[in-house]
C-alpha cells in the first residue's frame, strides 16, 4: 500500500497476522502498553477489525496480566454475545503480541488520531 505525505509517496508496510492485515497508520487508540489499530480481513476487505499491538518491551511484569487477558477474552468469545466484543486471533512475535478483535465501532468514529507522532511517543517502548 502507498501513501501520499508531502511530496513523497511512501510505501506503508501492511502487517499481516493470521486471516487479518493493518497498517500502522490507522491508529485507533492507544492504552498503557499497547496500541490499536483499525485493520481488515485479507479474504474479505469490508470486514473491519481492531488490531492490539501490545510491546513486550518493558511489560515482564504486566505479561502475567496480558496473558490472563487473552484468556478472558477467548472465554468471553465464546459465549457469542452481542454487547461483548470477540477476540478473533491472537499471535505471537519476539517483540510483540497481536490481539485482533471485533471493533467497537463507536471507537472508529470518536478516536481517531491523525497525528500519530503524537500517540507513539506516549506509548512506552514503542517504536514506529
Ligand atoms: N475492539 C476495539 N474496537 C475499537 N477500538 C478499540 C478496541 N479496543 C480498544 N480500542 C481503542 O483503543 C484504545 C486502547 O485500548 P487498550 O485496550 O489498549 O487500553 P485501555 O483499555 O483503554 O487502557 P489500559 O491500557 O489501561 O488497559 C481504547 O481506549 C479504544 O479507544
Amino acid at each position: 500500500m502507498s501513501v501520499v505525505k508531502g511530496k513523497a509517496l511512501m510505501k506503508m508496510e501492511v502487517i499481516q497476522v493470521g486471516e487479518y492485515e493493518f497498517t500502522k497508520q490507522d491508529i485507533i487508540g492507544h492504552g498503557a502498553f499497547a496500541m490499536v489499530y483499525k485493520g481488515r480481513k485479507r479474504k474479505n476487505p469490508s470486514q473491519s477489525v481492531a488490531v492490539k499491538v501490545v510491546t513486550k518491551k518493558g511489560i515482564q511484569k504486566a505479561s502475567e496480566i496480558l496473558v490472563k487477558e487473552i484468556k478472558i477474552l477467548r472465554e468471553l468469545t465464546a459465549l457469542h454475545h452481542t454487547n461483548l466484543v470477540a477476540m478473533h486471533d491472537c499471535m505471537d512475535s519476539p517483540s510483540y503480541v497481536y490481539v485482533v478483535m471485533e471493533p467497537r465501532l463507536e471507537c472508529f468514529a470518536s478516536r481517531h488520531y491523525h497525528d500519530i507522532s503524537e500517540v507513539t511517543k506516549t506509548v512506552s517502548g514503542y517504536r514506529s
